[in-house]
């Protein structure tokens, strides 16, 4: 399988070979707006403070085409139909369709959020208007990622005891200038990565609360976002994927990423002979490729005592998992992290195991404590007043998605939980949302001199 190395970063002298992240570490939103000015300016409307999107005859909008042939992405027989792919502020957003649709619903609240604010100010400018619209967009993703997802993946005690989960009033004021928020190599290359064993091998879609569902093949949903262009396509995927239960994290994959990821893409279908790739091996060659230490290595860094013989791994792998990871590797240093940190079985109330649990955790710590824009600090400029950041925390991903789908009218209040007792369907019109009045501004009229000219002063409200 062909395997292209990460570049390397330039560095000064002769060292070890690094790697430099494309995007910003922080949660700021970036994957919509890109991360430099290059990429932002011509996806703005440059009117009203919006994004560009793509207006459709029946009303609807979608993300802004790329119509690079060579993207990897766009298929001459979808061009033919006046179909292409789109563009984002981040290069993979084409690369499934849960991904493409949670772009597409994110891009339509910014326009949102945009109108709103210039009803609410008519005299704010273009700039002012997708700046701020900006803030709120990246203050709600950091609430939503601390407040709906992380809990799930590491557990309600861990997130009281590492102070992760948002207030829910007042400033969080443990900003840190000596923390360091980049990602850590470790993260992207493998600890993260875990996600990939818990995506299914279908993909459900279901056309109302009711129907029928109908599954399609994992592989199938891969840079194919012309889906969207069809009517209904949106809401069936969102209400598939609410509805769909993750898959344990453990070393077992879909094989419709072990064996055909890709499989349709436009390179392969220029080569029909080559068969899809192997996501698990290019995962685990990626960590080898940045120089990753194994996995015991990492267990020790983690303050777990340092695991010396396959023996000693008894007491947190399963017989068969361990019986394996014997088969293939010489020695326990040679476990690569990504095999052995997906291994270890999950702490009671978690889906991860500690290696995984201890590295995902310390990432998000850093990515908050290290944050002097954190939604929640009360530094100027960054700071919300005190009215917006409560308006801020009702922001939950149910009233993102039912703002803006197509014509989603029922939702579970906890999307990236499953339905039940305590998560039963309610009408969109329900679900709490944040009101914007509060970012009105308060006009207030200073006389200039002795010659009369009022100078409107624009004064946010605060309180
Ligand atoms: C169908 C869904 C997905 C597919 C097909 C997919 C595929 C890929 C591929 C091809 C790579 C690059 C592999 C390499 O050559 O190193 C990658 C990287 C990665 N994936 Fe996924 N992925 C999916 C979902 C997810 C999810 C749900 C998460 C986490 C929540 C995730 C986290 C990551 C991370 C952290 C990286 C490394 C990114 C970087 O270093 O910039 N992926 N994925």
């Amino acid at each position: 399988m062909e395997f292209v190395r990460s570049s390397p970063a330039p560095t000064c002298c002769l060292s070890a070979r690094e790697q430099l992240n494309q995007a910003t570490a922080y949660i700021d939103a970036s994957v919509m707006y890109g991360c430099e000015e290059n990429v932002t300016r011509p996806l703005r409307e440059m009117k009203g403070g919006r994004m560009k999107m793509l207006e459709l005859e029946d009303g609807r909008s979608l993300l802004p085409v790329s119509e690079d042939p060579n993207d990897g992405c766009n298929r001459e027989e979808q061009e033919k139909d006046g179909r292409y792919c789109f563009a984002t502020g981040d290069a993979r957003a084409n690369e499934n369709l849960h991904l493409t649709s949670m772009h597409l619903i994110w891009l339509r609240q910014h326009n949102l959020l945009a109108k709103k604010l210039s009803q609410l100010n008519p005299h704010w400018d273009d700039e002012i208007i997708f700046q701020e619209t900006r803030r709120i967009i990246g203050a709600q993703m950091q609430h939503i990622t601390y407040n709906e997802f992380l809990p799930i993946l590491l557990g309600a005690k861990l997130m009281k005891k590492l102070d992760l989960s948002p207030l829910k009033s007042g400033y969080w004021k443990k900003y840190n200038s000596s923390v360091v928020p980049n990602i850590a190599n470790n993260f992207a290359a493998a600890s993260f990565r875990f996600a990939h064993s818990i995506i299914p091998g279908l993909m459900k879609l279901l056309a109302g609360r009711n129907a029928t569902p109908e599954f399609v093949q994992m592989h199938k949903m891969l840079f194919n976002p012309f889906e969207l262009y069809q009517k209904g396509r949106l809401d069936e995927t969102l209400r598939g994927a609410m509805g769909t239960s993750i898959q344990a994290s453990d070393p077992y994959f879909t094989d419709e990423l072990k064996s055909h990821m890709f499989e349709d893409s436009v390179e392969r279908m220029k080569q029909p002979k080559l068969c899809g790739l192997d996501l698990v091996s290019l995962n685990i060659q990626r960590g080898r490729d940045h120089g990753l230490p194994g996995y015991v290595f990492w267990r020790e860094r983690c303050g777990f005592k340092k695991p010396t013989r396959f023996d000693d791994l008894e007491s947190f792998m399963e017989r068969d998992v361990l019986y394996n990871i014997r088969a293939i590797y010489r020695d326990v240093e040679d476990i690569d992290l990504y095999t052995g940190a997906l291994s270890e079985i999950p702490l009671q109330g978690s889906i991860l195991g500690p290696t995984l649990t201890c590295l995902i955790s310390d990432q998000f710590v850093r990515l908050k404590y290290g944050d002097r824009f954190w939604y929640e600090t009360d530094q100027n400029p960054a700071a919300f007043s005190p009215e917006q950041l409560r308006q801020i925390r009702k922001s939950s991903l149910a009233n993102i998605i039912c703002d803006n789908s197509d014509d989603l009218d029922v939702i579970q209040p906890k999307v990236m939980e499953q339905l039940g007792e305590n998560n039963k369907y309610v009408n969109c019109s329900e679900i709490d949302r944040p009101n914007l009045s509060a970012w009105k501004d308060k006009l207030s009229t200073v006389q200039m001199f002795d010659d009369k000219t009022d100078v409107r002063v624009l004064n946010l409200i605060v309180g």
